[in-house]
């Protein structure tokens, strides 16, 4: 064992046509460790989770999540311990809040399609009482809304936190979350909060990323500044804001706001 990182990404470069959306990016996040990712509009931070979860293929580069080689669909990453949540909240608006969190905590009990399949079969009401109360609590616990109401009813802070919650029943390795707090308002801004504090207490990993500045430093144990595709800064978060780095990216200009 080289070291305790839950997940390594190393030298990740992406490029859409002529666009280097990354270019040899990487990051790390420890056990236990918030890792906040800002950077300003087209930096490159959705790619790099893109790229991490399988939503987009990289050109180049390696995924290690608890030392061993992370490939594949998303489902399969995301039964290997991923959960992630979207910068526009991927729920199924036609469901219940209820019924869009069992979607979650059936995607962390079955570890393959082919026992997914079979488990319908065979198991479903056996793990459906233990499902429930395991969304129930996490729903409690983070002050979801309604679990009866229509997903669709929902504002988009509802949303948000009702997205981190379906992460969180998923008992994630590393969450990794793309502006929750992008339109949230405070109640959900809380269980947001709560969410990732959660992860962090089990020793397991999260990366943040958002344009709340305050908010992320706040919150994170290391921050790396992302521009142009490229890590400018990497550092604690008191470090990060105070940088030339950060001055000049988010200001244009160096060593003072
Ligand atoms: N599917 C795509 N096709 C073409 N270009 C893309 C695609 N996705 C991202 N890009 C480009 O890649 C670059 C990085 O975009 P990305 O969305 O990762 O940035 P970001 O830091 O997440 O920005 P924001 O804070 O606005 O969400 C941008 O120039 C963007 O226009």
């Amino acid at each position: 064992m080289q070291n305790d990182a839950l997940l390594e990404a190393t030298g990740i470069s992406k490029s859409y046509g002529g666009i280097q959306a990354l270019q040899d990016v990487s990051i790390r996040v420890g056990a236990g460790e918030i890792l906040g990712l800002v950077g300003p509009n087209g930096a490159g931070k959705t790619t790099l989770v893109d790229m991490i979860t399988g939503h987009q293929i990289m050109d180049r580069g390696t995924l290690k999540l608890r030392g061993e080689p992370l490939s594949g669909l998303p489902a399969v990453r995301a039964r290997r311990g991923l959960g992630r949540t979207f910068q526009h909240p991927q729920l199924a608006l036609e469901l219940t809040v209820e019924e869009n969190l069992l979607v979650g905590a059936a995607a962390y009990r079955f570890k393959s399609a082919w026992r997914m399949a079979l488990g319908v079969i065979t198991d479903g009401i056996m793990h459906r009482k233990q499902e429930l109360d395991a969304v129930r609590e996490v729903a409690r616990e983070l002050g979801v809304p309604d679990l009866n109401e229509l997903t669709a009813n929902l504002s988009l802070g509802e949303q948000r936190l009702t997205e981190v919650a379906r992460a969180l029943v998923q008992n994630p390795t590393v969450m990794l979350l793309d502006e929750p707090f992008a339109g949230a308002d405070a109640h959900s801004i809380e269980g947001i909060v709560e969410a990732i504090q959660k992860v962090r207490a089990r020793g397991h990993g999260v990366v943040l990323v958002d344009h709340n500045v305050d908010l992320l430093t706040s919150l994170a144990d290391r921050v790396v500044l992302l521009a142009q595709g490229k890590v400018v800064f990497e550092g604690t978060p008191a470090q990060c804001l105070a940088s030339e780095e950060m001055q000049q990216v988010y200001f244009g200009v160096g060593g003072e706001a």
